[in-house]
């Protein structure tokens, strides 16, 4: 298991160990006492699956009062996953990590609370599961909009093609209106 670092200190890629044989692979998709060694020391309360079509776009969402920490990975297909640091008092405010995730390179990616979330779908169809440390409360949800410019993510998304966002989605504050972390 392999933790690394990402240009956004607390944002860590984990890369199991893949055990593969005939009959296929095996990983290890959460370990207590290893994660905790690599500085994931988190108690979970919440596990997520997701399913979208090529195209979709989710994001980027995050809790105000509840935080979420999310270890987040991709079981079917591949994604660009986007967490962007909300923390006022952060050095990094402001700025984002994308990381490719996906079937094949059965990477994480470590969202501690405090960040924005969002992903990007790249195969024709991709299964998102995460777990989060806080519970679902959808009256304490937040979304800025992906194409904030201030942002300015840059998305993998083919030329002359748009990502399709839920109406929610659509309608997410501008980063510098958006209500974030002290
Ligand atoms: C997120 C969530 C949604 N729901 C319900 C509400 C709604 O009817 C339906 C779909 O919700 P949403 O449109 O918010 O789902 P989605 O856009 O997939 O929301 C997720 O996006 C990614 C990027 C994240 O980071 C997650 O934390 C979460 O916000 O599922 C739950 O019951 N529990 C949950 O934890």
């Amino acid at each position: 298991m392999r933790f690394v670092p990402t240009a956004i200190a607390d944002v860590v890629i984990v890369e199991p160990d893949v055990f593969g044989d005939a009959r296929g692979f095996f990983l290890e998709t959460w370990q207590d006492e290893k994660f905790r060694a690599g500085g994931i020391d988190v108690a979970f309360v919440q596990d997520n699956h997701s399913r979208s079509r090529q195209g979709i776009l989710r994001g980027l969402h995050y809790q105000l009062t509840q935080p979420q920490g999310k270890l987040v990975r991709v079981v079917t297909g591949s994604v660009f996953d986007v967490a962007v640091d909300l923390r006022r008092a952060s050095p990094t405010f402001g700025q984002w990590v994308g990381v490719e995730l996906s079937e094949d390179n059965h990477r994480m990616l470590w969202v501690p609370p405090g960040f924005a979330h969002g992903f990007y779908v790249l195969s024709a169809m991709a299964d998102f599961v995460y777990k989060c440390t806080a519970a679902y409360a959808p009256e304490d949800e937040r979304c800025i909009r992906w194409d904030d410019p201030d942002l300015a993510i840059d998305w993998p998304v083919p030329a002359h093609a748009t990502p399709l966002v839920s109406e929610k989605d659509a309608a997410g504050a501008t980063f510098g209106e958006a209500e974030v972390y002290p």
